[in-house]
């Protein structure tokens, strides 16, 4: 039975792209004798996904919201476990949205993997199921004339069209970097917060400046839903899981966990009762320096090299730097690192898709918990 939903998965799933609300169908016999008949609804516009929703609110049910850009792993998969945990109706949005990418960045490179995607939830829907928890009940998947109906989505400064800015908070940490990031994240959430009206919008710790920024949103805008967030997953070897790092083939993916590293560093020297700046963050530089010295050391066909964007110890509400972290109230440690493309690659080395020749930003971070 499971392959054979699968299958119908994946041929509706390419059908419905197109289409304006389509619900993908299980065999009518299937679909009241066992829990694994019940599949999601794609809406690619607002108006059908708004009478849905409100037939659901009418029965009582609770929605949880979990956005993405696609490209969907295990870190987002654990947004909607916990979404399903905690609501008995789940929304996932699949809208990779221009306004934060900076006109420079890798929008088009995006990787989109629609059908990929819909077989994850699919999967996860069915175990879903045996949990008796709640269920995947919607991918609301617009497209941009959607999402931006009156002027088209503009990721300039200022630029033109009706914006969601959060400063300060927008602007530090990866908003140095990316300028437009956190205000297009602002108002495409925003937008998302409006058509869904989720009881409760699920976001990864791995993006925590977004999630500081959403938080801060929520409270300003008297918006009414609650924000829950979810620990980062990720790879055995402590890489925290990302789109991106598909981009990333085998040497750069190897190096690429310095960063976890650096960070937990200097998380080390917290639990051993460090409260300065300088004490704290020393132990990631380490890291970091060592690691980097240690590619420059070798040739073209063997190293893989990277730049540190920043490395930060800052508040967790106002995301302000710290030079003593007050441990009744702990600290937000979070890094970026940019790799660089391969100088040169090696006859049958394993290539990241893009084949290693753009760079690649990582971030990651540690909470710093209060501590007694
Ligand atoms: N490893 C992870 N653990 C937990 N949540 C994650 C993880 N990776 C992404 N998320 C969360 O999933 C949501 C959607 O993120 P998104 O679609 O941008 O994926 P991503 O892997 O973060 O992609 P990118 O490579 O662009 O950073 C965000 O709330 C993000 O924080
Ligand atoms: C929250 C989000 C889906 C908004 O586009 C995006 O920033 C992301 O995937 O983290
Ligand atoms: N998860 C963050 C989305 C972005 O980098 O644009």
């Amino acid at each position: 039975m499971a392959s054979k939903r699968i299958a119908q998965l994946d041929v509706l799933s390419s059908a419905t792209a197109l289409s304006t609300r389509a619900k993908i169908l299980l065999s009518p016999c299937l679909s009241h004798s066992t829990p694994h008949s019940r599949t999601f609804h794609v809406f690619r516009e607002v108006a059908p996904l708004r009478k849905h929703r409100r037939e659901l609110l009418l029965k009582g049910e609770t929605v949880g919201l979990v956005p993405t850009m696609g490209a969907l792993h295990a870190g987002h998969l654990s947004l909607a476990r916990q979404a399903a945990a905690e609501n008995s109706r789940v929304f996932v949005s699949i809208y990779v949205n221009p306004t934060q990418f900076g006109v420079n960045e890798d929008l088009d490179s995006y990787p989109k993997t629609w059908d990929a995607d819909t077989h994850m939830l699919g999967d996860l829907d069915k175990e879903l199921a045996m949990d008796g928890k709640g269920r995947i009940e919607a991918v609301f998947a617009p497209t941009s004339k959607v999402m931006y109906p009156t002027l088209p989505p503009d990721s300039t400064l200022p630029g033109k069209g009706s914006f969601v800015t959060i400063t300060p908070l927008g602007d530090v940490l990866e908003g140095r970097t990316r300028p437009v990031f956190m205000r297009g994240v602002a108002t495409v959430c925003t937008k998302l917060f409006n058509i869904v009206e989720a009881e409760q919008v699920y976001f990864g710790q791995k993006d925590v400046q977004q999630t500081v920024v959403i938080k801060r949103m929520v409270q300003d805008f008297h918006i009414n839903t609650k924000v829950r967030i979810v620990p980062t997953e990720r790879e055995p070897d402590g890489l925290a899981m990302s789109s991106r790092n598909g981009y990333l083939g085998e040497r750069r993916r190897k190096i690429g966990v310095v960063l976890s590293q650096a960070l937990r560093a200097a998380e080390a020297a917290y639990r051993m009762g460090k409260r300065g700046r300088d004490d704290i963050l020393a132990l990631a530089w380490h890291v970091t320096n060592r690691m980097g010295m240690e590619q420059d050391a070798l040739s073209e066909t063997e190293r893989a090299r990277f730049e540190v964007d920043y490395i930060s110890l800052a508040d967790p509400e106002t995301l302000d730097e710290l030079e003593e972290v007050d441990a009744s109230k702990g600290a937000i440690l979070s890094g970026a690192i940019k790799m660089l493309p391969l100088e040169a690659t090696r006859d049958g080395e394993k290539l990241g898709r893009g084949n290693d020749e753009v760079p690649v930003r990582l971030i990651d971070n540690i909470i710093l918990g209060p501590q007694k």
